[in-house]
This record gives C-alpha cells, sequence and structure tokens, in this order.
C-alpha cells in the first residue's frame, strides 16, 4: 500500500516545493494528489514533477477552496479514488489586494520592533477582502472554512480504526490574536482578513486534535517563514518578479538577525516535510512548527509555542459547525 498524500495549492509556490520534496525522499512510496484550483497550471506543475520524478505516480484533482460545492464534489471524487488518505496538506492560501505600509515599514526599520516587523510582517500590511458567489469573505473561505469543509467531508477517508492520518496546515507568524474576533469569524469589518485566516487555522488546529485524536486523525500547524512565492509578489505589485531577486543580498542580510527568511519555496517546505516524517502522537497542539533558515543557510524545523487556549479553539469550532450546517441546508 501507498501512503496517499493530498496537497491542497500543490501548483505553485511552497505547495509545489513540498511535492517536489516529498518525491524525493520517498517517490515509489508515495501515491501523491495535487489538489487545484486550475487545472493547466495543475498538469503544468505535475509535468514538472515527473521530469525529475519520472517513476513518480501523481494524480490531480480540481479543488477550488473557496467554492463549496467545489469542496463537496473533490471530496466525493477523493473518497471514491482513494480507501485512505494518509497525508492531507491544507496549503492554498491568499492574500487578495494588500497595502503595504511604507510609512510604517520606515518606522519599524527605526523602532525595538524592527525585527518583528521583518519576521511577521506585523504592522505593515493590510488586505482588501471580497465576496464569494457563496455569500462567504473570499479569504475566510480560501484559508480556512473551504479547508474546514475539506476535512468534515473526508473524514471516512481520515479516520480509519488502529491507524493515523495527519492533517498538516500551512499557517504563518502573521496569525495574531488582536485581527480575530469570535463575533466577525469572517473578518468582515477589519482590515487583516489574511492574519484572522492564519489564527482561526491554529485555533482550528488545536480544536480538530481534541475532536479526532481518539479516531486517530492528528492536526498541525507550520509556518513557512518569509518565502518569495507569487502571494509575497503581490504584495508590492510594482515591482516585477525578477526584481525581487535583486533584493536578494539584503535579505540575507536580514537573514542573520532572524531565522524566518527562509526566501526560497524549497526551505519553506522544511518544516512541511519534517512534519511528514514525524510520530504524530509526539506533537505538541499548541506548537507552530517554524521552517527556519540560518544565516550560514542551513534549514531546520523549531516549535514555538503559540498564543492560543482551548475555550476559543471550541468557540470557533462550534460556530464553524454552525456555518456549515447553515450552508449544507441552503444547498439541498
Ligand atoms: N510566501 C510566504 O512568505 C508565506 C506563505 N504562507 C502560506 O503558504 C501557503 C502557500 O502560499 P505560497 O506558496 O506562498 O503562495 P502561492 O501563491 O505560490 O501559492 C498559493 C497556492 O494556493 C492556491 N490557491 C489559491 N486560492 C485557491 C483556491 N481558492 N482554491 C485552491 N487553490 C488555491 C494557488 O493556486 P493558483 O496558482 O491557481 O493561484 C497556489 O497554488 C499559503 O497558505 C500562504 O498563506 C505563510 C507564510 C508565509
Ligand atoms: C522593499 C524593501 C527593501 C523590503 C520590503 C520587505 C517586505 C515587503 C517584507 C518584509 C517582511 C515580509 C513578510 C511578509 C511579506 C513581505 C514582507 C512584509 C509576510 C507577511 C508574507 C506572508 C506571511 O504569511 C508572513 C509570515 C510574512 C512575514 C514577513
Amino acid at each position: 500500500m501507498k501512503t496517499v498524500v493530498l496537497v491542497t495549492g500543490a501548483n505553485s509556490g511552497i505547495g509545489l516545493a513540498l511535492c517536489d520534496r516529498l518525491l524525493a525522499e520517498a517517490a515509489d512510496g508515495l501515491q501523491l494528489c495535487l489538489a487545484c484550483r486550475n487545472m493547466q497550471r495543475a498538469r503544468a506543475a505535475r509535468l514538472s514533477l515527473l521530469a525529475s520524478h519520472p517513476s513518480a505516480q501523481v494524480d490531480l484533482l480540481q479543488l477550488d477552496t473557496s467554492s463549496i460545492s467545489s469542496v463537496v464534489s473533490a471530496a466525493q471524487e477523493v473518497k471514491q479514488k482513494y480507501e485512505k488518505l494518509d497525508y492531507l496538506y491544507l496549503n492554498a492560501g491568499i492574500m487578495p489586494n494588500p497595502k503595504f505600509d511604507i510609512k510604517a515599514f520606515f518606522r519599524g526599520l527605526f523602532s525595538s520592533k524592527i525585527i518583528t516587523m521583518f519576521a511577521t510582517g506585523e504592522g505593515i500590511l493590510t488586505q482588501w477582502d471580497g465576496v464569494t458567489p457563496d455569500g462567504l469573505r473570499e479569504v475566510f473561505a480560501t484559508n480556512l472554512f473551504g479547508h474546514f469543509l475539506l476535512v468534515r467531508e473526508l473524514e471516512p477517508v481520515l479516520c480509519h480504526p488502529g491507524e493515523t492520518s495527519q492533517l498538516i496546515w500551512t499557517s504563518s507568524s502573521n496569525a495574531h490574536r488582536s485581527a480575530f474576533s469570535l463575533d466577525d469569524l469572517q473578518h468582515q469589518r477589519g482590515t487583516q482578513p489574511y492574519s484572522s485566516s492564519k489564527y482561526a487555522s491554529d485555533l482550528l488546529s488545536l480544536a480538530l486534535n481534541t475532536h479526532y485524536n481518539k479516531q486517530g486523525l492528528y492536526s498541525s500547524v507550520i509556518c513557512p517563514g518569509f518565502v518569495m512565492t507569487n502571494l509575497t509578489y503581490g504584495i508590492l505589485p510594482t515591482l516585477p518578479a525578477f526584481l525581487w531577486t535583486l533584493l536578494l543580498p539584503i535579505f540575507w542580510l536580514i537573514r542573520v538577525f532572524t531565522n524566518t527568511f527562509t526566501l526560497t519555496t524549497h526551505s519553506g517546505a522544511e518544516a512541511l516535510l519534517w512534519l511528514f516524517k514525524q510520530r504524530p502522537q509526539t506533537l505538541d497542539p499548541y506548537a507552530k512548527y517554524h521552517s527556519l533558515t540560518s544565516g550560514l543557510g542551513n534549514n531546520y524545523t523549531q516549535p514555538r509555542k503559540m498564543d492560543i487556549d482551548l475555550e476559543t479553539a471550541e468557540l470557533l469550532y462550534s460556530k464553524l459547525l454552525e456555518l456549515e450546517s447553515q450552508i449544507r441546508s441552503r444547498v439541498k
């Protein structure tokens, strides 16, 4: 039996690098499923993986995490195709219409918060969010709710008596308690939907452990660090992608002060790969596993306690279940 791994948002960035690293580790023992919203980009990703790992088994799945009907039909396809899912990487994510506050950035440069600013992006980024055809906030739907629904739908292939499966969320050190409110789960009133959705995924991971560990399903979160991908290129849209490469010497210098500048997708995927190799029972549900790169360029994974509590996690979980049942009754 091959180990079945499904990765959302697998056609680019950290998701694609993870697939490449997983295949480099264990190509012949893996059945990898790339779950992507755009099948043309998915096919291109599959071909690039097969070019370096010709014997690999790589399947494609059409999945738009921001769309309820897409999540439900993708889950249906997974349940028909695979008897058991061993790893589900919840990696797809967006930060739409980001606004980079240059003044706050320069103020931060000359303050005691400079390292935190570079490590988390705190205080210098806001976003303008849209609404999906299902009537949900786009960032909430894409980064959190679609993934929550996917896990719920895939319960039969994730929970097998006597065996374990792992959920692994690509969260962020940009996740802040202050950006999140139980009274405004979708972040309709604020300007930090990204931070709110990532904090919610940290809480949800804890709640999922409480509810599913006894059925053999374990959940963890990681932060890939600051990685140069389509998501980050969108932060300075006037700066073409290749010009970011010219900033590399500055970024290498910053790396001497903060190990969170992983920069490449290969390094950003470090903690995702590390978790793949761990026994899930040994993991700390209150820890976020960070991909880090030292000043000398060595990659490693380090757990850091998250600012989360079980009570808030449980309240979020019940609100998500409530939203799920509202949506199911609407769809019927
Ligand atoms: N880059 C960084 O510094 C950091 C990134 N992260 C997180 O890492 C994850 C991966 O992002 P990254 O690799 O940087 O960025 P990319 O933009 O390269 O990758 C994001 C992936 O998610 C996919 N995606 C976006 N929306 C949807 C959707 N509705 N349904 C299905 N797939 C979707 C994208 O598909 P498509 O190609 O079609 O757009 C793409 O494959 C995200 O969750 C992000 O928040 C966290 C911390 C730092
Ligand atoms: C032009 C200047 C010389 C350099 C500008 C740097 C900023 C654009 C980056 C500095 C820290 C970065 C960062 C992120 C985005 C880009 C920066 C603000 C994130 C917010 C990207 C998404 C995440 O999830 C965070 C973990 C990143 C934290 C650091």
